[in-house]
């Protein structure tokens, strides 16, 4: 059995991942060790068969005696031990959640489902990077995988709705917390049927405002009853990374970042106060003029996690939803209509839970295309 190095794993991706690996019984197929960057020697965790011991994720040698290692440790982790196995002649497969060699042109993205060809191909060319894309990027290719497939999309924006966790565990206990807060300022008039519904309004706006500086240490501003219409760095182009990331992402997972073939994806990335869910508006020119029957059944039939939500009130308002999606691997894609702009441009509407799809499921996938080639 190949030795499976794992960092990262009681992360809130890596804890994601683990529990996918149990479900679909991957650590029968393994032996696993597992590294930590905080407590060597410690207990590794139940599923570990004969190195029942924490070793250190930045022992190069112990990290060497694997031929594939996952990592959901983060970016600074990868950028400071990637290199250093690399350079000291370690040729296994390095599987990572991080973005940080998502561009790099000895990686490839993956998406299976949606890129296996990319994927095998970079294989038997001798690839051994594989990186887990953008959450958003991901999600947004499991829905709409099949129109690029068909090249049906001559461009596309993307307007995305994206939850709390896309910033870590600490994002979504600070949502919950200033909700909390703005709930108990104004509990005494909500609970007063006869209060005035602009006094509460008043209260919440002032608690808002008057949030501490530990209430909102990670995102800066409140996000409760509020939203942030800006996520990740400033490129100093009028363009956030995380929408950089959406057309850049995009066409490597398609395989299109080297030539003329890029289609053009670009939009505004918006953090909302869902949890965990990440949700895109997206309009789309399509090459040319498609019944909206065969749209539809594109989209419908790209892959076994796609539903497609008929483009009812109520279908959308039931199906979706960031609460009706979360925890599940469906990816439900709806409002798909023709706009008045012309019969090539079509809406659509999706959600996809960013720590299945968006980060957890495509590397669990990579690691059984390792294993079963
Ligand atoms: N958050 C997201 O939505 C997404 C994240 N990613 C990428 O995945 C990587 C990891 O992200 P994420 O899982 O959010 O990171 P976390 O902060 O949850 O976990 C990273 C590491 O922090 C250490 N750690 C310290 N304190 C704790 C604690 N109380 N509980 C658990 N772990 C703790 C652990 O390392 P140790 O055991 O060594 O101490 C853990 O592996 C990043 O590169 C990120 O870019 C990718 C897609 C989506
Ligand atoms: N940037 C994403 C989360 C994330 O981790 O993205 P990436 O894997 O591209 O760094 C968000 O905030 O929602």
């Amino acid at each position: 059995m190949k030795l499976v190095g794992l960092v990262g794993w009681r992360g809130m991706v890596g804890s994601v991942l683990m529990q996918r690996m149990q479900d679909e019984g991957d650590f029968a197929h393994i032996e696993p060790v597992f590294f930590t960057t905080s407590n060597p020697g410690g207990i590794a965790p139940k599923m570990a068969k004969n190195e029942t011991k924490l070793k250190s994720a930045t022992d190069i040698a112990e990290l060497s005696k694997c031929e594939i290692i996952i990592s959901c440790q983060g970016g600074d982790y990868t950028t400071e031990v990637f290199p250093k196995l690399r350079a000291a002649g370690w040729n296994g497969y390095w599987i990572d959640a991080a973005s940080t060699l998502r561009m790099s042109d000895d990686a490839v993205i993956v998406l299976d489902p949606v890129n296996l060809n990319v994927i095998k191909d970079a294989m038997v060319n001798g690839v051994k990077n594989f990186i887990g894309g953008n959450c958003t990027v991901s999600c947004m290719l499991m829905g709409l995988g099949g129109l690029f497939k068909n090249d049906l999309v001559d461009w596309m924006t993307s307007m995305t709705y994206q939850a709390a966790s896309g910033g870590g565990a600490q994002h979504m206990r600070e949502l919950l917390t200033q909700f909390g807060t703005i709930n108990s300022a104004v509990k005494n008039l909500l609970d007063d049927p006869a209060s005035a519904i602009l006094e509460i309004d008043r209260g919440v706006l002032a608690t808002q405002h008057g949030l501490s500086a530990e209430e909102t240490k990670q995102f800066g501003v409140p996000l409760a009853g509020n939203l942030i219409p800006w996520i990740d760095k400033d490129l100093g182009n009028g363009q956030s990374k995380e929408e950089w990331k959406g057309g850049a992402e995009t066409n490597k997972i398609l395989g299109r970042h080297n030539g003329s073939n890029v289609i053009p994806v670009d939009g505004l990335c918006v953090r909302i106060g869902a949890m965990r869910c990440h949700s895109q508006a997206l309009t789309i020119k399509l090459k040319k003029d498609v019944p909206l029957d065969e749209i539809n059944d594109i989209i419908a039939n790209d892959n076994q996690w796609v539903k497609f939500v008929p483009n009812t009130r109520e279908a959308s308002v039931r199906d979706l939803t960031p609460a009706a999606v979360t925890g599940s691997l469906t990816i439900p894609v709806g409002r798909v209509r023709k706009m008045s702009m012309g019969p090539e441009y079509i809406s659509a509407f999706t959600v996809g839970d960013q720590l299945l799809w968006g980060a957890a499921e495509p590397l669990r996938r990579m690691l059984r295309i390792v294993l079963d080639k």
